[in-house]
């Protein structure tokens, strides 16, 4: 099948991912309502607030423009209830001079005469002399508003003095005003009162009237300038959080790396997301605005939509690409919610400067704005200022498009030289700055690591490899602030197994005459692979790792049409070399041929992505996607042709029986299914080489075996590399098997050359006539002792072993492999004796690949524990403790000697591997001489005995050379 490549297949990827977001977006209802629909509970909040402010500036007329006010005519004396906060019983107001006969008459015309409500004389209270009043209102404060002091200077002449309560009381944010709400009322009815007494006319009158001057209105508090960046930016918040989540995900759950495997160029991963968040930033601002105009925003109503748009866009756009770029130091999801809520309390405080006037002002200088500036969140606050200055009062018309590039202040001819930033340097400001952080966020991704811990070199883009596609993929491995430990060389060492060494030069030869071997899928060409250690610098600590050798240099082919089993303990190595031939790991040397192309190389590398099929160890799919959606996405990045997608996707599920689950999310996938849809994945686009890692982990027998049917029925055509922990598995699949351990290969053949090598023997099975009872007669007792005993005194006598295990009814003997001259004969005299010893039947058979495993897994730590040197306590029966060195067979116990034993004791010990493949002492022999002829190896002392210092004297073991005397090694 021809794959696209190229434009075509970068449009086809870009489609992929669109809808790949487009669906998660979906999916993620309440996620993408919020994002979308946040800035309407952002506007109905700030319209609460304009209402609240606008309530509490209602009794004053200084926000309003006045152009023609309206007189307060002859105001009435208000109750005393009226006063904020008064203490009941209240009066009306108090007086004093009631021992006069007119001024009481004069008090009572005040009470009936108020207009529109006549004081009852129980809200009035009186006394004789203005000392008695300020007596009365000290003792009692607030219960009275004002006071009237009468004097009666003569027939024609009545003074009076007015008091007011002045005491400031709040209500609701607003002081009341004394003056014009008692004292002027009162003031009016004393006058009135006294005129009309002294004239004597009781309808005389005047009308007071009461005007404020005209006036414009007063700039006061503004919703939209003061609160509404700080909600903008909140609103704002949502989508960059879920950004960050968004890219963060898919790199912690190595879903990019997944698609980078397959073959998905870096340049559509950013694009999609970058046209993805643009269409979701683009409707959120629409919405915003549309909001804003239905709660009557003269700011959405009067600034033109243009304007106003562009500014929230490219804000919510410069948010996007400053979420990019955070996100490359991102390593967790659970951190975006974090790392949002920082920006905001910063943008919060940065905004609250930014209304203020700093740094846009022309006495601050340049270099202060332009880094200002640079945080998205100050640029929307000073828009938003200026936005909210045009449209701050009724007379106000907003900002217009052409007028978009004067500054607020232009206006105003006075200070028409102070602005320093208009609307449309906003815009620019965030354009450039959107742009800045793309680029930044493809460069910091570029050169933090990854999942894996790999990245660029911090110069990558000067490399004129990375702009023509050659070689510029060089890649480096540690933390940018680390400083690399030297890597030391992997010294060469041959390997023991003659089989290994065959391989190795079968490959050496190939690379010797530069030939390709046409019937090799994969060539691994002495393939090493060190982790560097790393001295990470933090706050307070330094924290020092040595280098690691993963790979000690591997020489091995995988020959095309058959199956490659990559066997071997916990960190064997075997994932670090499907790393490395998957392009997901730089190799430290050495290199790996597929299909002729080098995984060394950038293009070798592209072209090997769009033959290879990939199922990594642990599943790396979308939970909110369905399995049918999953293949239609890994075979667009690939580059099938589009009108064969759904075919392939069809025929991948049916071949792992996903075909009836194709439509369901796969967070509803058992661990068995999530599998299957990874190899599923693995298989889309017919691939010449499909790396499958631990495929069946996890999987249940049916699964299992169904896995396999798939595994067998691939094999047909293609090369397939697997690893695994089952060893039934390779038995079953492998055509061929490598066991490795400690990176280096133990052995390599196929299965039964590596039983016949590497297992103990052969096992066989005799089992007994059973319930010889039955032909026995009814009391008879069968001795079944006696039968086992002769058959194993036969083994004994013919071959030299003893059963490995026995039960009432079979043994089992393992025979070592140098019997195997003796088996023929010996099988056919015990064929001839089965009725004598009463043997049901004999079973003979190789031991199985799981031996062969463990022994080769023993093996491996043995020797790196004699490599390393490390010491073990042994506790022998006798109650003496020995160091020892890991693995030593043979251990001679220092101050046995005796005259009659001059060369003292030893032990054998046995060694078994803990749950982690560790070796740990499981029991030791029976303490014995040491023969005469045993060569002592080595003192497990080590050159400097710190516990000595310690003052502690430990006994260390002498290791034994076993070649040296006969009996014991047998
Ligand atoms: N990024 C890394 N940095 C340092 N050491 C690493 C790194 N990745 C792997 N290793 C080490 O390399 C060794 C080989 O690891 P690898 O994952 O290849 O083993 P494996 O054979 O696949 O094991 P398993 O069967 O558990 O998957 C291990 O000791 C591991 O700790």
């Amino acid at each position: 099948m021809e794959l696209r490549r190229g434009v075509p297949l970068f449009y086809q990827q870009f489609k992929a991912l669109l809808k790949k977001n487009l669906l998660l977006s979906w999916r993620n209802k309440t996620a993408t309502f919020i994002q979308l629909f946040a800035s309407f509970f952002f506007i109905l909040l700030l319209f609460c607030i304009d209402k609240g402010t606008q309530a509490s500036t209602s009794h004053t007329t200084a926000y309003k423009t006045v152009l023609d006010p309206k007189a307060l005519v002859s105001p009435p004396i208000p109750p005393c209830e009226q006063k904020f906060f008064v203490k009941r019983p209240c009066f009306d107001f108090v007086w004093s001079g009631n021992h006069s006969v007119r001024l009481n008459r004069i008090v009572s015309s005040i009470m009936a005469n108020n207009p529109g409500r006549k004081i009852p004389s129980s809200k009035v209270k009186s006394f004789r002399t203005t000392e008695d009043v300020d007596a009365w209102l000290l003792n009692n404060p607030m219960h009275c508003p004002g006071a009237l002091h009468f004097k009666e200077i003569n027939a024609t002449v009545i003074s009076y003095g007015i008091q007011t309560n002045s005491t400031p009381v709040r209500d609701r944010g607003y002081f009341e005003d004394p003056t014009f709400k008692f004292q002027i009322p009162l003031q009016i009815a004393a006058e009135r009162e006294i005129a009309r007494h002294i004239i004597g006319d009781p309808n005389f009158s005047w009308v007071v009237g009461l005007k404020e001057f005209p006036h414009p209105a007063k700039d006061g508090f503004s919703v939209m300038s003061t609160i509404a960046p700080s909600f903008l930016l909140a609103f704002a918040m949502f989508g960059f959080a879920m950004q960050i989540g968004s890219l963060v995900v898919e790199k912690e759950l190595k879903l990019r790396q997944a698609m980078s495997m397959t073959g998905l160029y870096e340049s559509t991963y950013w694009f999609s997301w970058i046209i993805w968040e643009g269409i979701l930033t683009l409707v959120s601002s629409i919405l915003l605005i549309l909001f804003g105009k239905a709660f009557q925003f003269d700011f959405f109503n009067k600034n033109n939509f243009a304007v106003v748009f562009l500014v929230f866009y490219l804000f919510q756009l410069n948010m996007t690409g400053f979420a990019f770029m955070l996100s490359s130091f991102i390593s967790k999801s659970s951190s975006a919610t974090t790392v949002g809520f920082s920006v905001f309390i910063v943008g919060f405080f940065t905004q609250l400067v930014t209304v203020f006037g700093f740094p846009y002002d022309i006495k601050v200088s340049n270099i202060a704005r332009y880094i200002w500036s640079l945080f998205p969140p100050n640029l929307l606050a000073v828009a938003v200022d200026a936005l909210a200055e045009a449209t701050a009062t009724p007379e106000d018309v907003g900002i217009s498009w052409s007028g978009r590039k004067r500054c607020a202040d232009d206006a105003d001819d006075d200070a028409g030289d102070e602005c320093v930033i208009s609307i449309n340097d906003v815009y620019i400001w965030l354009v450039a700055t959107s742009f800045v952080w793309f680029v930044l966020a493809i460069y910091f991704d570029n050169i933090i690591p990854n999942a894996n811990g790999v990245r660029k070199s911090i110069f990558y883009f000067l490399q004129p490899g990375y702009w023509t596609g050659k070689g510029g993929n060089k890649v480096e491995e540690g933390h940018l602030c680390s400083c690399m430990g030297s890597v030391p060389r992997q010294e060469y060492v041959t390997p023991e197994d003659e089989d290994v060494l065959e391989e190795e030069n079968i490959v050496k030869q190939d690379v010797t005459e530069g030939t390709v071997n046409q019937n090799v899928a994969v060539q691994v060409r002495g393939l090493v692979k060190t982790y560097a250690g790393t001295m990470t610098i933090g706050c307070c600590k330094c924290k020092k790792t040595s280098p690691y050798h993963a790979l000690k240099g591997l020489w091995m082919n995988f020959a095309k049409d058959q199956l490659f089993c990559l066997l071997g303990p916990n960190g064997a190595g075997k994932t670090t070399v499907i790393n490395c031939l998957t392009g997901v790991t730089p190799v430290t040397s050495g290199d790996a041929l597929i299909y002729g192309y080098s995984i060394r190389s950038a293009v070798g590398m592209s072209n090997i992505r769009s033959i290879i099929g990939v199922c990594p160890q642990f599943d790396i799919l979308w939970d909110a996607l369905s399995g049918e959606e999953h293949l239609h996405l890994f075979a667009s990045i690939k580059g099938l042709p589009p009108d064969t997608i759904n075919s392939a996707a069809q025929e991948s599920l049916a071949k792992v029986r996903l075909t009836e689950s194709a439509k369901v999310r796969t967070r509803s996938y058992s661990g068995g299914m999530r599998r299957r849809l990874s190899v599923a994945i693995s298989l889309i686009g017919d691939p010449k080489l499909i790396i499958l890692d631990e495929p069946t982990t996890g999987m249940d027998p049916i699964s299992r075996r169904h896995v396999w049917d798939i595994i067998q029925d691939a094999k047909k055509g293609r090369s397939i590399v697997l690893t695994t922990h089952s060893m039934e598995e390779a038995d079953i699949l492998s055509d061929r098997i490598g066991i490795m351990a400690k990176g280096r290969l133990r052995c390599i053949g196929n299965s039964i050359r590596l039983k016949s090598r590497f297992g103990t023997g052969f096992v066989t099975n005799v089992s007994f006539i059973e319930n010889a009872t039955a032909q026995s007669p009814p009391n008879a007792t069968v001795d079944h002792t006696n039968q086992h005993e002769d058959v194993k005194q036969f083994f004994k006598d013919h071959l030299d072993v003893l059963p490995a295990e026995e039960t009432k009814s079979f043994l089992t003997f393992i025979i070592p492999h140098e019997k195997e001259k003796l088996l023929t004969k010996f099988f056919t005299e015990l064929e001839d004796r089965q009725q004598e010893f009463r043997i049901a039947d004999i079973q003979i058979g190789l031991t199985t690949l799981e031996e062969v495993f463990l022994n080769i897994a023993k093996q491996a730590e043995l020797e790196s524990a004699a490599a390393e040197g490390r010491l073990v306590t042994l506790s022998l029966t006798s109650g003496v403790s020995v160091e020892i060195p890991v693995g030593a067979r043979f251990v001679g116990i220092p101050g046995t000697e005796s005259p009659e034993n001059p060369r003292g004791n030893m032990v054998e010990v046995y060694w078994e591997q803990d749950d982690s493949g560790s070796l740990c002492i499981s029991g030791h022999s029976a303490e014995m001489a040491v023969p005469p002829d045993a060569q002592p190896l080595i003192s497990a002392a080590p050159p400097s005995d710190r516990n000595l210092r310690r003052g502690r004297r430990p006994v260390y073991g002498v290791v034994i050379n076993p070649n040296q005397f006969g009996t014991a090694n047998s």
